[in-house]
């Protein structure tokens, strides 16, 4: 039998890894903006739909200045399928062949890209500070040609992710639908649900992993209507996460999962392992063909496709501006829950590292680098700036990852607001109330949007912790959401509850031809 052969120079495969990684950074995938402006236009809920509207704007902004969507650029993940006939031209390993791709993507000096990766996971966590290493998956297959699918995943969706093994029995969508009930709204929504059932433990995870890449069609799934039960899983998934009534950023709305992804592959009898994995805002991943012509040469998508929100369409009525440098008490506790706020005037940065500085300086009766009194610190790892930016994209982290330090902060420093994005949890909660001291959300999946209401910023404390120092910003007019109130109400409980009663209400009444 004649085989057909190819090489595939290493080289290829490391360009084709940097272009990719580039490409995603700024570029959503779309299939997904097409959708996303489809929940746009349906969404009913008033703050998910100016949330889902500041993430469209930020995605053709990015995608026109080529600078990331997210602040968070993802860790690397590929999945390569190794035609058995093709020769890989190289002295290196295929891990570090992807590895030099990574680096060389983020560390662009016109698009650098935002190093997330710490090595020593336990115990050191030093930053890598180059993004590597990315995580490989290998397979043979029959041909002569490499298919490489590349993803920079968020890591607050990955830190969603979940796993269980059920009975075999027992119901995969109950499991589904009560495991993403729980998960809030740090995995930033609207995203995908992908599910891994079957294998074992660490393939049921492999297959949601990989089910998340492909092309999003959920609205051509419902029209056909499904043909197999893992489709027919995936419309009632589909339909029961939307039902939930969590909405975009967790605020209460019709769209949560603009699609659901289900892969299978044959398990034990006595078991059932069912593997969960979000996919948020920024949804990057690509895929991609080298036959040994080279590496893959990529076009921009035809961005007519995203549409034109207007920043004038996002914030219209009930407003209240608010300035950072005449703060006071009285001033925060009167804001209330789902409230809009523009914020003006100077404000502080911090997460997980700066955080856990302060309460290690706090404990040990030490005097911090900066006063904290009468200030609003936000929650932020920015990307590093580029040619005339003040500092690039810098949209919000997960807020709950602070809620273990909060009470001490609160109680120590006289911080006089937070801002983050997603819910907080109950004693975090308790805090807020204890100190009066609110929480504000700005919206994940908004970075650059965000970055351009940031108009100075400069580092003033633990700057040997890259972009996890403690910054001071200017921003002028910088939209956020009122999430927890000083008497405790939090929008991250009261809009899914609303939203869902009243999607029941309108199932109730189509189903009795109201
Ligand atoms: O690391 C970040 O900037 C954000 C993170 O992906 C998160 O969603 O919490």
């Amino acid at each position: 039998m004649n085989r057909t052969r190819s090489t595939i120079d290493g080289e290829d495969i490391t360009r084709s890894v940097a272009d990719a990684l580039q490409y995603i950074s700024y570029y959503h995938p779309p299939d997904y903006i097409r959708y996303l402006s489809q929940a746009y236009a349906r969404e009913q809920s008033p703050a998910a739909k100016n949330a889902i509207g500041q993430i469209l704007l930020n995605s053709r902004m990015a995608a026109f200045g080529r600078r990331p969507i997210c602040q968070d650029t993802g860790f690397v993940v590929v999945f390569a399928k190794v035609g058995m006939d093709a020769r890989i031209r190289s002295t290196a390993s295929f891990a570090d062949l992807v590895n030099e791709g990574v680096r060389r993507a983020y560390l662009d000096p016109d698009n650098p890209l935002r190093a997330s990766i710490v090595a020593d996971p336990l115990a050191g966590r030093v930053n890598t500070r180059d993004n590597t290493p990315a995580v490989v998956h290998v397979d043979l297959v029959p041909g002569s040609q490499i298919e490489l699918t590349i993803a920079a995943k968020g890591g607050g969706s990955e830190n969603k992710a979940r796993f269980t093994t059920l009975n075999p029995s027992a119901s995969v969508a109950d499991w589904v639908v009560d495991t993403v009930s729980t998960l809030g709204s740090g995995w930033c929504p609207p995203g995908l649900i992908s599910v891994g059932i079957g294998g074992s433990a660490e393939k049921a995870m492999l297959l949601a992993k990989e089910a998340m890449n492909e092309p999003i069609d959920m609205s051509e799934l419902i029209a056909r209507g499904p043909s197999s039960a893992e489709e027919a899983l995936r419309v009632e998934l589909y339909e029961r996460i939307n039902a939930l009534g969590i909405g975009a950023q967790g605020l209460g709305g019709v769209t949560t999962v603009v699609d659901v992804k289900v892969a299978t592959y044959p398990t034990h009898v006595a078991s059932k392992p069912v593997a969960l994995i979000p996919q948020c805002a920024a949804n990057r991943h690509l895929k991609f063909i080298l036959d040994g012509t080279g590496p893959v040469q990529l076009q921009p998508p035809d961005l007519s496709e995203w549409p034109q929100i207007g920043h004038g369409s996002l914030h219209t009525s009930g407003v209240r501006r608010v300035d950072l440098d005449a703060l006071s008490k009285e001033e925060t506790a009167s804001w209330r829950c789902g409230e809009t706020l523009l914020l003006s005037g100077k404000m502080l940065t911090g997460r997980d590292a700066a955080h856990k500085r302060i309460l290690d300086l706090i404990d040990a009766g030490k005097p911090l680098p900066v006063d904290l009194r009468g200030r609003v610190i936000y929650y932020v790892g920015p990307v590093r700036a580029v040619r005339d930016e003040v500092v690039g994209p810098a949209g919000p982290t997960t807020a709950s990852r602070m809620d273990a330090f909060a009470e001490k902060i609160l109680a120590e420093t006289g911080l006089f607001a937070m801002l983050g994005k997603a819910e907080r949890g109950p004693a975090a909660i308790d805090s807020i109330v204890r100190h009066r001291t609110p929480y504000l959300i700005a919206v994940g999946g908004a970075a650059y949007l965000i970055s351009k209401s940031i108009k100075a910023a400069r580092i003033v404390a633990f700057e040997d912790l890259g972009m996890e120092a403690i910054y001071e910003f200017e921003v002028q007019d910088m939209p956020v959401i009122m999430a927890v109130d000083v008497e405790g109400n939090s929008i991250h409980n009261s809009g899914p509850l609303e939203w869902r009663k009243r999607m029941a209400a309108d199932s109730i009444a189509r189903s009795i031809g109201v």
